[in-house]
Parts: structure tokens; sequence; C-alpha cells
């Protein structure tokens, strides 16, 4: 076991400790390379739809994967954050983390957050290695995921029971350069077929970075 003092915003005479076994280690233990599929949207757009018809459809092929979505990690994780922007920039942050310590746990993490500031999205992108981190901009227009409204938010919020509600009064950044664009005209079906061939250029990407890929 090696450590290292880093040369980052880490707490102060807080060391690294670097194990012996490494994240290309333990991804030779499975059929794929751990990546991260980074769904970004409206409420309503479809994330967590779209990311659980992803992850049965990676799980039925023999894949590894985890699901961080926004609903159920505001209940344990972050259950202590709201809505504010330094909270949205907390709750990603946290995500962030979570999902790059399961990637290199040897995992394909799939998150559905709106996580609607392009900084924060950028900052949990930071912690992934070339290849590992693929943002996927679920395309919904506001019009649409409010005529949907499955939970009834947008009503609420715009009678005024709900604050800070993100595309209502609260902002919502969308990607500059996604690796994937859904468009809301698309189906469910082809959505799926592009996030499975998203998964796939992943595992070439991932296989042909000289640090990052399979050891042979
Ligand atoms: N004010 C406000 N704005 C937006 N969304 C709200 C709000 N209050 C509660 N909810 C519910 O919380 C879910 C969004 O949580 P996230 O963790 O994805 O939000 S964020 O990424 O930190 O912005 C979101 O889930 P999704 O509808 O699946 O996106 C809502 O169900
Ligand atoms: N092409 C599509 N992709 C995803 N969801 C869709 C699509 N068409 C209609 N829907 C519906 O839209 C709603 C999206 O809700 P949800 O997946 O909870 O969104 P989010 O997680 O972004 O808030 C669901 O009721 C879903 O059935």
């Amino acid at each position: 076991m090696a450590f290292e003092y880093r040369d980052n915003d880490s707490p102060a005479d807080v060391v690294w400790n670097t194990g012996s076994v490494t994240p290309e280690m333990r991804s030779r233990l499975k059929p794929h390379a751990g990546h991260c599929i980074w769904l970004t949207g409206l409420s309503g757009s479809g994330k967590s739809t779209l990311a659980n018809a992803l992850e049965v459809e990676l799980n039925r092929r023999g894949c590894h994967t985890m699901l961080l979505d926004g609903d159920n990690i505001r209940h344990g994780l972050c259950r202590d954050l709201g809505m504010s922007q330094s909270d949205r920039s907390e709750n990603i942050r946290r995500i962030g983390e979570v999902a790059h310590l399961f990637v290199e746990s040897g995992l394909i993490v799939i998150t559905a957050f709106i996580s609607p500031f392009a900084s924060d999205r950028q900052q949990a992108r930071s912690l992934f290695r070339s290849g590992e981190f693929h943002e996927v901009f679920v395309d919904t227009p506001l019009g649409l995921c409010e005529k949907r409204d499955p939970k009834g938010l947008y009503r609420r919020a715009r009678a005024g029971e709900i604050h800070d509600f993100t595309g209502i009064d609260s902002p919502y950044e969308p990607p500059m350069h996604p690796e994937l664009t859904l468009l809301a005209e698309d189906s469910q079906q082809r959505h799926i077929e592009q996030l499975l061939a998203l998964c796939l250029s992943a595992e070439a990407e991932i296989a042909n970075e000289p640090e990052a890929g399979q050891a042979q």
C-alpha cells in the first residue's frame, strides 16, 4: 500500500492511499470495463424511465450495473439537501464521487439526476478517466415534460406550492457537448438502442486507452 500527498483541494494533512489492486485488475474480473452513463434533463424528461430500461438491457447481457436515481438518493445519501443552487451542486458533487467509486470497482453506472448546472456536470466529468464519462442529454422540451407531469410536480410548482422548480423558477443549463442527445420525437425503444450503442462505444474507447484499458 503506497500513500502520497495530493496537490489539489483535498483536506490538509490527509494522504491518498493507493491500494495494490488497481481498477484495471478489478475490471479484468468482469466482461466489461467500468464507465458512467450520466443522464441529465428536466423533471419528467424521461431520465428514470430510460435509466431503468437501459439497466434491464445491460443486466440481460450479463453486465454488472448500478443505477443512481435522483429521487432515491435524496431519501438517503443526500437527504439533508434541498433544491437551492448550492444544495444541488453539493448533491451532484456527492453523486459524482459515488459514481466514480462504483466505476473504479468495475461497474457500469447509470445516473439519473436533473443536474441542471453545466459546471457541476463538468466537475463530475473531471473525476473520471478519458472515455469513462458519457453525458446524455434527455432533450425533452419543458412543454412536453409539463404535459406529462408524471408526479404532478409541475402543476404544484405553477400553483406556487413548490419553489425553485427546474424550468419554472430555477434554471436548467443544457449540455453544450454531450456524448449523446436523446430527442423527444424518437421512441423510447430508439433511445435504448442509442444508449446501448453508447455503452458499446465506451467499451471500445476504454479498451484503447493505454492506462485505463484491460490489462494484457
Ligand atoms: N424544486 C424542484 N425542482 C426539481 N425537482 C424537484 C423539486 N422538488 C422536488 N423535486 C423532485 O426531485 C427530483 C430531482 O432531484 P435531483 O437530485 O435529480 O435534482 S438536482 O440534480 O440536484 O437538481 C425530481 O425528480 P425527477 O422528476 O426524476 O427529475 C423531482 O421528483
Ligand atoms: N421516449 C420516452 N422516454 C422516456 N419516458 C417517456 C418517453 N415517452 C413518454 N415517457 C413518459 O414520460 C415520463 C417520464 O418520467 P420519468 O422517467 O420519471 O422522468 P424523469 O426521471 O426525467 O423525471 C414517464 O411517465 C414515461 O412513461
